[in-house]
Formats: C-alpha cells, structure tokens, sequence
C-alpha cells in the first residue's frame, strides 16, 4: 500500500478549515471549485483604492474543508501520518489559527459525543486498530501530554501516578490548603538537547498504554488540567498550546529481524492568535494573550527560516513551543498543518492572516525518513549464526575443491588424538614439522603443548614431593559426592514430574535455583539429620519422601526455601497420616487443596494436568532430536574420515575412473549426512522453543491453581470467623448479601454506553474513558464549587 505519509514527498501539507457559522462571508471568501484554493476578495466599502493595495488574494492549498464533518477531516488530515508513524516515520498535525476558529474542535472535538471526536482519538483508535491488524509486528506506545503556557512547560498527565518520568519527583509539599484541580506543578520539566541533536523534556511523563480506551482516558484526563478561559470571542477558550504524542516502537516478531522501528506522532493543538483589543483581556488574559501571540509569532520566525534555503539557522531556542516541535516541523518528520478560520465578515482581517500563514508553511521542505534501530543483541545473535553457516560452506567447499585439508567445525576425538601424537613426536624429536591447515587445529597444537607442559610439572611436583615427602592436601573435600551433579540432574526431573504442592511454587525458587538451594542447607544441616526421609521437620521429610516416590500426589504444603511460609499450621503440623484428623475442626490446608483440586480448581486442575502432558510430549521430542542430532554428527565424522582415508590410500591412482566413482560417492554421503544434520539442527530451536512455551505455561497454569486456592481456601472450608481480615474473596463464592452492586448513577451510563455501541467499533471504548473522567473531574471539584468547564456548544456563538 503506498500513501503520502510513507512516500514522502518531502513538502508540508496545508489544509483550511472554516468554522461553520450561519453568516459565512461567502461574497469575500470564494473556495474555487478545485477544492484547493482560497480567494479572499477585499470588501468594497475597506478597499483603500491605492496602487499597491491588491482587491483580491488567492491562497493555493492541499485543501479546503468547508462544512465538513470530523470524519471527513480526518480522513484528509489525519489518517495517512498515522499509517505512516505506525511504519516508523514521525508525523505531527498541528492546528494554528485565530481565538474561536475551531482549532480544538478539530483536533480534540468534543469528548461527549463519539461521532463528533476530533483527530487525537480518531488517531488514537486508528493506531489500536492498526496494532491489532499487524499481528506479525510487536507494538509498544506511549504517550506524553505536554502544555506550554506562558513559556511554561506542565505535563498534563502529572496528575496520574506510575508512568516513567525522567526527572526526579519533586519535593514533598508541606502540610496546607488544598492544592486547586490541575497537574500538579513539576519543576523537573525542562527542554533538553541530546548529543546528536535529539530533544526531549526532562521529566516529562510517559504512559504505556494497551488499548484505545486507556489511551482515551488520558487523553481526557489531560483536557481535564488544560488552561481555558473565557473571553470575547470564546467562552472555552484554550489558553496554552497542547503537543499530545504518541510513541510507537514496532518489531517483526520473526526471530532473523533485529531491527525496530521507533516513530513519535506529535497532535499539536496551538493556542489561538488573537488581536489583543478584540478579546477584550485585561490583567491575567491580557497575559496570556502576549505569551501566546510571542510565541506564535517565534513560530512564524522559524517556519520562515525552515523554508528559506539559505538560512543555516533555524531560531527553535527562541521559545519554548519551537524548542519543543523541533523535530516536529520539516525534518524528517511527516507535517500537516490545518488553519482554521472563522469565515464571517468581522474576521476577515485573522483569517487574511492565518492564510498567508498556511501558505508560507506550505513551502517547507521535509524528508521523511524511516526511524529505524538496530537491536545489539539481536544482532549479535544474528552475527553468531551467520559465521556458523559461513564455517560450515567453507568447510564443505574446502572438501569439495581441495581434498578436504582444512576443517571449521570442532576437531573429532580422533583428529585430536592424531594432533596430540605430532606434538608428542615433535617434543621427542621424532617429528621435524606439524602440520597445521585451520585455526582449530592450531589452537589445538597449542592446547596440547600446554597439557604437555602442565603434565611436565606434575611429574616434577611428583618427584620432588617423593624426594622431601611432601603431603598434598586438600583435593579430598572437592570429590566428596561424585554423584552429586547427577543426583541434581536426577531432582530436577523430578521436580517437574512433581504434582502440584499447594502454595510450595508461589513465591519460590524455580528448577536447578530451588534444587541448589537445598543442597546447600543439606550441606549447612547437622550431620544427624543426614539425608534420611523423615529425620527433620515433618514437612521436610515429608518432601523428601515425595522426592523418593515421585508418582504418589503431595499434599500442598510449605517448602522449607519459601521466604514467608503462609500458613502455620503446614509449616508445624505432623504429617496427616501421624495424627487423626478431627472432624470438628477444620481440615487441614494439604486436605482443603485436595478437596479444592476435586471442586472448585477442578478445571484448572485438569488444565495443568493436559499441560503437564503436553509439555513432557514435547521434551520426549526434543530429547530425541537431541540424540538425532548427535548420530548425524558421529555419521559425519566418520564419512569424512572414510573421505580421507580413501584419498590416502588412493592418492595414486587418482586419475582412474573405479577411484574417482568411489570418492564421488563418499563426499556424496558426506554431503547428504551434512543436510540431514543441518535439517535436524533447523528443528532443534523451534523445539526448545515450543518447550519453553508449554514450560510456561505449566508455571503459569501453576501460579493460577495455586492463587485460587489461597483465595477460595478461607472462604470455603473455614467458618466467617476463621476467615483472615482482608482474607480475599473469591468472586464466584461470594455471598449475595456481600457482592458488589451497582448504583443508579453508575448503573445509568452503562446502559447509556450499551445504547450507543452502535455508534461505531470504538464507541464504547471513547464512552467509558469519558465517563471515567467525569467521575474524577466530580472527585476533585470541592465541594459546592462549579465545573471548571463550561458545556461545549455546536452553534456558532452570537
Ligand atoms: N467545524 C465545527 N463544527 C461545529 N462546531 C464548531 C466547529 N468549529 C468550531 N466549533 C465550535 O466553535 C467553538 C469554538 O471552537 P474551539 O474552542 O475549538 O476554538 P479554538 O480555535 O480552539 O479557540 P481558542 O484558540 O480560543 O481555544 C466551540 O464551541 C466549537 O464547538
């Protein structure tokens, strides 16, 4: 598929949006019927009658969008740099234009109606849409809300906790009022300029999200901490410039790709261009609207740096807003800009203005460029294979083409033992020359001639200590177990044979870390207690003894290396067969795990069970490939010392026809057994990697028995009094008496966002982020105080 944001074609597009309004000046402003072009006619009653004052301008743009709906714009506007930031280019929208013209309404629209959504949600669930369509990439995103208000940055989503932020927090405030409603100020915010150019806002926050709806319910918890205020020409008006991003980073998940793709989407909301005079401001607005026209007017300066070639300066530092968009107008990023107008009479002189604006933008030049990294580890790995197979076709070439002196793959036993006779034979004096034709057979000459050396001092030591009597010592302590790593093999089998022990694996180590950890007490416990099943606590014979029958089915249980042992009564309790069990108190917790595998854990129960299965189907295989893979190699070995043989034997007779069929079909078989070896080595890594997959599945089918257990455990076999305080609850046994209902108010919206599903896929998704930031909009009101935004009107105002 091919599209402008991926193409590139190296120029910002410009499009017009005019506000609808029931008295559009369309005397002055004509829209030609190319659907690109602007011409705005001067009215006659203005006209100044001079030589140089023109009656008419004509604005050339990528398009005007006149009345139409947010989906439409999105269309043009938005959906094209999205595709291209999900394949890795950089893409910014940005709207620009005067007080009241519509420029939130078009990025974010309004956050009570789906269908009237600006282009960040409609970016938002297109980028979701778009992940969930990808399935052979893996996508992360994030996103960031930043402000800049009066050269001020604040990070809109400061208000959440647990996002990663690159500045230390800021200090504890002391005890006071109540801070008012809004992002808590983070003095840690500040622009920095990385080697290599690259800016990025320190301490700035970056969510992770997973879904449409909680990248909405940022959004909206963002809209809830913007700056908007009321003036003349905008009873909402957006005091600050807003930059929401979205960061997407993307990998193939084919094993060979060891590059990703990491690409910011940049929806840039300007505050509006106002004249002074006509917003009517004094004091604070009065301040704001200086700060506001200052920096668009840095803006200006800049765009016009950006498009002059000559320029090799480009003034971004002067304020904080062009510092911030750096890299987000031109470079090589994918730029949009909407300018919005007002199309009535009495604006006539802004939306002049802001067009000449949208045309001087049009000329700057970008280059779109794939952000493409590579990942180093990847591609080592990569690396690593690429010299195996590299080794292995120089070795079958040199056996093809030279007689097969040279060799690349691990020397056999055989070849090493015919190494170690040259070397003996030449320190004897009986060999004037070794002969050597790979870098393995000369590191092996050299490990020879070091084991020669080391022998050599021994037998020195040897003689020296018979002459003196020395007495060697300390060798005995390190060969005491032989068997040891045998038996560690042995329990580690059978750790993975073993049935499921209660709350034993929660928590705990795993495999060869759990088996070494016992070793290790087993060395640190008092000779008396030995090794011998039973002879320590009862829950510690208990588990040998499971160690030593591995079919019969343990009782949950507490294993001696978990930190906190939950239960008591498991830790110190008597095995169940030593005391009888008491019918008037409650079972014990290795009979309630029993119970609860036959009942409610029943499923899962056999979940794990079938996984279990699996998993040791899929090892049996793996073990066989294994040994496949071993007497492909010995086969080798020997046809290519049959291959070398033949040629000793025959060196002769080279030219006769019988010796050249022969040799022919020796290095034949040799090259046959090294595509079956390399056919049987293919499989090996998605074998263990399927291995590891059921593998974990196992723990986690684990981990869900286990947890559900310890959940269902107080509540199903002990009376409400043993139940522990804050003991959890599982939600099917929960009493109705106790289960969580929903009120009226929070029943209603429910119902609400069930009747609007049908608005379009994202709907709910959009309606349950907005219904959760009104909620936390009423939590932080004060009491008795009034919404800090008023209702957004769809009529033009009067
Ligand atoms: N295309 C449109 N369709 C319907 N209503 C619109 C449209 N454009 C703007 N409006 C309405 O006009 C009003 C002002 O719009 P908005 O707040 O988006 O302007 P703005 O350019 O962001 O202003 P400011 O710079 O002061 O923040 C809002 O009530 C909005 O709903």
């Amino acid at each position: 598929m091919d599209s402008w944001g991926r193409k590139g074609k190296g120029i910002m597009k410009v499009f017009v949006r005019s506000r609808p309004t029931a008295t559009f000046a369309q005397e002055l402003i004509e829209i030609l019927p190319d659907g690109k072009t602007v011409q705005i006619h001067q009215s006659k009653g203005r006209r100044c009658g001079g030589y140089h004052a023109p009656s008419s301008w004509c604005f050339q743009l990528d398009g005007v969008l006149h009345l139409l709906s947010q989906e439409e714009v999105y269309a043009r506007v938005g959906q094209e740099v999205v595709l291209g930031a999900l394949d890795g280019y950089n893409g910014t929208v940005l709207c620009f234009g005067q007080t009241g013209a519509g420029k939130t309404y078009t990025m974010t629209g309004t956050t009570e109606s789906y269908r009237q959504r600006g282009i960040i949600p409609r970016a938002v669930e297109q980028v979701f849409q778009e992940v969930a369509k990808r399935s052979d990439h893996i996508f992360s995103v994030q996103l960031s809300y930043l402000e800049v208000y009066n050269d001020t940055l604040t990070d809109l989503l400061s208000t959440l906790a647990g996002p990663q932020h690159l500045a230390p927090r800021g200090p504890v405030p002391p005890p006071g009022p109540v801070p008012p409603p809004g992002p808590a100020p983070r003095p840690g915010l500040a622009l920095m300029e990385e080697p290599g150019g690259r800016v990025s806002i320190r301490g700035l926050s970056l969510h992770p999200v997973q879904s449409q709806e909680e990248a909405l319910d940022l959004l909206f918890e963002g809209e809830l901490n913007r700056i908007m205020g009321a003036h003349a020409m905008n009873n909402h008006s957006s005091r600050s410039h807003c930059i929401f991003t979205l960061h997407i980073q993307s990998r193939s998940r084919s094993l060979s790709g060891t590059t990703f793709l990491r690409s910011k989407l940049s929806l840039v909301d300007l505050a509006g261009s106002e004249r002074l005079g006509r917003t009517g401001g004094a004091g604070q607005t009065l301040r704001e609207a200086t700060h506001i026209n200052k920096s668009l007017s840095f803006l200006e300066q800049t765009i016009l740096a950006l498009a002059d070639p000559r320029r090799d300066h480009i003034p971004f530092r002067h304020s904080k807003l062009t510092h911030a968009l750096k890299h987000s107008l031109g470079g090589n990023c994918n730029t949009v800009l909407v300018a919005n107008i007002y199309g009535e009479e009495t604006q006539m002189d802004e939306t002049l203005s802001t067009l000449r604006f949208a045309s001087r933008m049009k000329s700057v030049k970008s280059q779109p460029s794939i952000n493409q990294h590579v990942d180093p580890a990847l591609e080592v790995k990569r690396l690593q294979k690429e010299v195996e197979t590299l080794r292995d076709e120089l070795s079958i070439q040199n056996l093809l083409v030279n007689g097969g002196g040279a060799r690349y793959q691990p020397l056999s036993e055989a070849q090493q033992a015919e190494l170690q006779d040259q070397v003996q034979r030449y320190l004897d004096g009986s060999l004037e020359a070794i002969s050597v034709v790979s870098v393995r057979q000369l590191q092996e000459v050299f490990s020879q001639f070091r084991l020669a050396v080391q022998e050599q001092e021994q037998r020195v030591k040897a003689k020296l200590s018979q002459t003196y009597t020395l007495v060697e010592r300390g060798r005995a302590d390190d060969s005491a177990n032989p068997k040891e790593e045998d038996e560690v093999e042995e329990e580690e089998e059978e750790e993975d044979e073993e049935e499921v022990g209660g709350s034993r694996r929660v928590g705990g180590m795993t495999g060869r870390a759990r088996v070494k950890s016992k070793r290790k007490k087993a060395k640190e416990a008092p000779p008396s207690r030995g090794k011998k099943p039973g002879a320590a606590s009862p829950v510690h014979g208990k588990a040998l003894e499971t160690r030593s029958s591995p079919r019969i089915h343990p009782p949950p249980q507490t294993p001696e290396d978990e930190p906190d042992p939950p239960d008591q009564e498991v830790q110190e309790a008597p095995p169940p067969e030593a005391e009888p069990i008491r019918t008037d108190s409650p079972p014990t917790k290795a009979q309630a795990f029993e119970e609860f595998k036959a009942s409610g854990g029943a499923g899962l129960h056999r979940l794990l069970r079938s996984n279990k299965e699996v998993l040791q189907e899929r090892r049996a295989l793996l073990h066989l490939l294994g040994q496949e893979l071993n007497a492909a190699k010995r086969d080798i070995d020997a046809a290519a010392e049959d291959v070398q043989r033949h040629r000793h034997a025959h060196g002769r007779l080279r030219g006769s026809e019988e010796t050249q069929d022969v040799e022919e079909a020796l290095v034949g078989r040799l090259g046959a057994l090294r595509t079956r070896y390399r056919q049987h080595h293919d499989q090996l890594g998605p074998a263990r990697a399927e291995v590891r997959y059921c593998q974990h599945l196992v723990d986690r089918c684990r981990v869900r028995l286990l947890s559900e257990f310890e959940s269902w455990y107080p509540n199903s076999l002990l009376s409400p009094r043993e139940v522990p305080e804050g003991g959890s609850i599982t939600p099917g046994l929960v009493p109705p008496d106790r289960s969580p209902s929903l009120g009226d108010e929070e029943r209603r919206p429910c119902e609400h966002v069930q009747s609007r599903r049908g608005e379009g896929p994202g709907a709910v998704a959009f309606y349950n982020a907005h219904r959760r930031s009104l909620r936390r909009r009423k939590s932080r009101r004060p009491p008795g105080t009034l919404p800090n935004t008023l209702p957004t009107t769809l009529l033009p105002f009067a």
